[in-house]
């Protein structure tokens, strides 16, 4: 590890105008007083101390020359300027030329539009990370809707698919069975101590591809990445964490390069004990405030622990609340397109798991808000068809207890295009992982009886999507309205371009987090996810309507961002759960100052 340290220092401590300039030069003074060499550098984040805003924080690497290229947080390469080379000890280390942040971005870009191969995009995407921060964040900002399918969604797949293959360097923490009873040791081995979000997984339900066992890092890291790009908080905030019980995955464990625990997975008991200790861990080292957010875990897991700890942590499930977050913002905005209310209309999922279930409830209790109807006659509205076909009432004693609120009253029903026969959905999602299950009947049987059908091919990566973009709209003759997990590229059907929208999870957990942090909120409760669900259906604009869009695109997320933590944490301050006091009077312009940029600074 670099000797490099953290040091935060209240604004108070400076004061005033010229903040930056003076405090640097205080922090320099100290360090020439000691004798200490190294560069003093800025991150416009928030900083967490006590109850006082601090806007920013300081970071100091007390290293120069070749250990200062080494550091990602503060190495600048080829745009180190002249002073800085003679004043830090790099004069000879570099080449001669001095190119600016803007000048490396386009070179960058051209290298990485030569590879043709996505995972090596994403390979030359985590160099970049591991070399240069603030580069690979400005770069992801300014590029998002093109190197978004590279650190995510489809290619993040792939790349944990091969983690085994392409492992070069710990991104995050691992902490394994054989860490029982000294899980907060591992967590102190982790160089930053001011953490605000951790993203956690155990790798069973990775994307749709399975339990990938401790090769599901590749998701904690790649969702961290996006809650910088897209959300702002800052890199050094971040902590991704795998969880490693073991997998069923008889091909990992035959695997000589697999990276993880070579056994089947811990269950029961074992498996929650672990838990256990990582949860009481978490919360002792970073305190009640630091968001947990669950990612990828199976099924049986993942309803269990958001219930046991949505009450004692700060946690949030990613694959059920943002997930539906998401969902249920597109379908608001839809409202625009197809008419009518969320109450006007049927909705059929295929899939009834996480993403399944959480969106049916969230759906259900904006209806029941909305109509003042019990949610027990809002979920009526909507069906769930899983392996075994539709879920009915029939059906109830053998259900998991996720599912057992949507046994509603019918005859039983196997196949999907039945089912949808039957129902008569305005609304068709797919939350399956199984690729192609909307077939040319099924797309067909909801173009007939729907004027603008809404269809939406949720499972991730692009592999397992329901159905494709093109699919879509030429089986149901470019009436369909269409958005999916993972992106697919503009569709020309019949001479009209059409525009397919992403309703992916990425739009909410970095602004959602963000407003959380901003105000300090210690529980997440479900008003806080219709809230980002209205603030980013609110950010679709007309001119996105025209082109049938459902969601705002992406180039704008950041400004999207700061708009659903302002309205998460308004929201968090009305329930009484923000912790951070007085309540900043502008909350946009509170999350825009606290977002972390990375543009480089100057080291003297
Ligand atoms: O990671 C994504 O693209 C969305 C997500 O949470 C999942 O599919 O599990
Ligand atoms: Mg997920």
């Amino acid at each position: 590890m670099l000797p490099f340290k953290r040091a935060k220092f209240l604004r108070q401590a400076f004061g005033g105008l010229g903040l930056y300039e003076r405090g640097e030069r205080k922090l320099r003074r100290m360090m020439e007083m000691n004798g200490e060499k190294g560069v003093v550098d800025f991150e416009e984040n928030y900083g967490v101390e006590d109850q006082a805003i601090t806007p920013w924080t300081v970071s100091v690497a007390r290293v120069i020359g070749y250990s200062l290229m080494r550091d990602p947080r503060h190495n600048k390469g080829v745009a180190f300027t002249e002073k800085e080379r003679n004043a830090h000890y790099l004069t000879g280390l570099l080449p001669p030329a001095v190119f600016s942040q803007e000048l490396q971005e386009k070179r960058l870009m051209k290298i990485l539009r030569e590879y043709e191969v996505p995972l090596q995009r994403y390979m030359a995407m985590m160099d970049l990370q591991e070399r240069n921060e603030k580069l690979f964040y400005k770069l992801l900002i300014d590029n998002v809707e093109e190197l978004l399918p590279v650190v995510y969604t489809p290619t993040v797949g792939e790349a944990c698919q091969k983690y085994g293959s392409i492992f070069r360097r710990p991104q995050g923490l691992y902490i394994s069975l054989k860490e029982k009873g000294r899980i907060l040791e591992v967590l102190k081995n982790w160089p930053e101590k001011s953490i605000q979000v951790i993203v956690v997984t155990d790798g069973e339900r990775i994307l749709g591809l399975g339990d990938l066992g401790c090769q599901g890092m590749g998701i904690p890291v790649g969702k961290l990445s996006l809650y910088t790009a897209l959300g702002g908080v800052r890199p050094s905030a971040c902590l991704p964490i795998t969880i490693d019980v073991g997998t069923n995955n008889q091909k990992l464990l035959d695997d000589e390069f697999y990276i993880g625990l070579k056994q089947k997975r811990a269950t029961g008991q074992e498996y929650y004990e672990l838990l256990e200790e990582f949860m009481c861990a978490v919360k002792q080292n970073y305190g009640e405030k630091v968001l947990i957010q669950f990612e990828d875990f199976a099924n049986h897991n993942a309803f269990e622990l958001l219930a046991k700890y949505r009450t004692s942590h700060l946690v949030f499930n990613d694959d059920i609340q943002g997930t539906a977050s998401v969902v249920l913002a597109g379908l608001v905005a839809a409202l625009k397109l197809v008419g009518g209310t969320l109450a006007d209309h049927r909705f059929l999922f295929l899939g009834a798991g996480e993403a399944g279930t959480g969106i049916a409830e969230l759906i259900a209790l904006e209806i029941s808000k909305k109509t003042n109807t019990p949610l027990e006659e809002a979920r009526k509205k909507i069906w769930l068809v899983d392996s075994k076909g539709l879920i009915v009432s029939s059906r109830r004693e053998s259900l998991q207890h996720f599912k057992k609120p949507w046994a509603h009253e019918h005859e039983p029903v196997k196949e999907l295009l039945a089912a949808v026969k039957a129902i008569k959905p305005t609304v068709l999602i797919g939350t399956s992982s199984v690729g192609k299950a909307f077939t040319k009947e099924v797309v067909e049987a909801m173009a007939s009886m729907n004027e603008k059908p809404l269809i939406l091919a949720l499972s991730n990566p692009t592999s397992q999507s329901e159905c494709t973009a093109e699919e879509a709209y030429k089986w149901s003759e470019g009436r369909a309205i269409f958005a999916s997990g993972s992106p697919f590229d503009s569709v020309e059907y019949n001479g009209k371009l059409f525009v397919p929208g992403q309703a992916n999870n990425a739009y909410i957990f970095p602004g959602f987090g963000l407003g959380l942090i901003m105000s300090g909120t210690i529980r997440i409760h479900d008003d806080l996810l219709l809230a980002a669900s209205e603030a980013l259906a609110a950010q679709v604009t007309e001119e996105n309507y025209a082109k049938g869009l459902i969601y705002p695109p992406f180039t704008n997320i950041r400004k999207i961002s700061a708009h659903i933590a302002a309205t998460v944490a308004a929201k968090a301050y009305e329930l009484g759960l923000a912790s951070r006091l007085p309540r900043p009077a502008d909350l946009v312009k509170f999350a825009e100052s606290c977002m972390y940029t990375p543009v480089y600074g100057s080291y003297r």
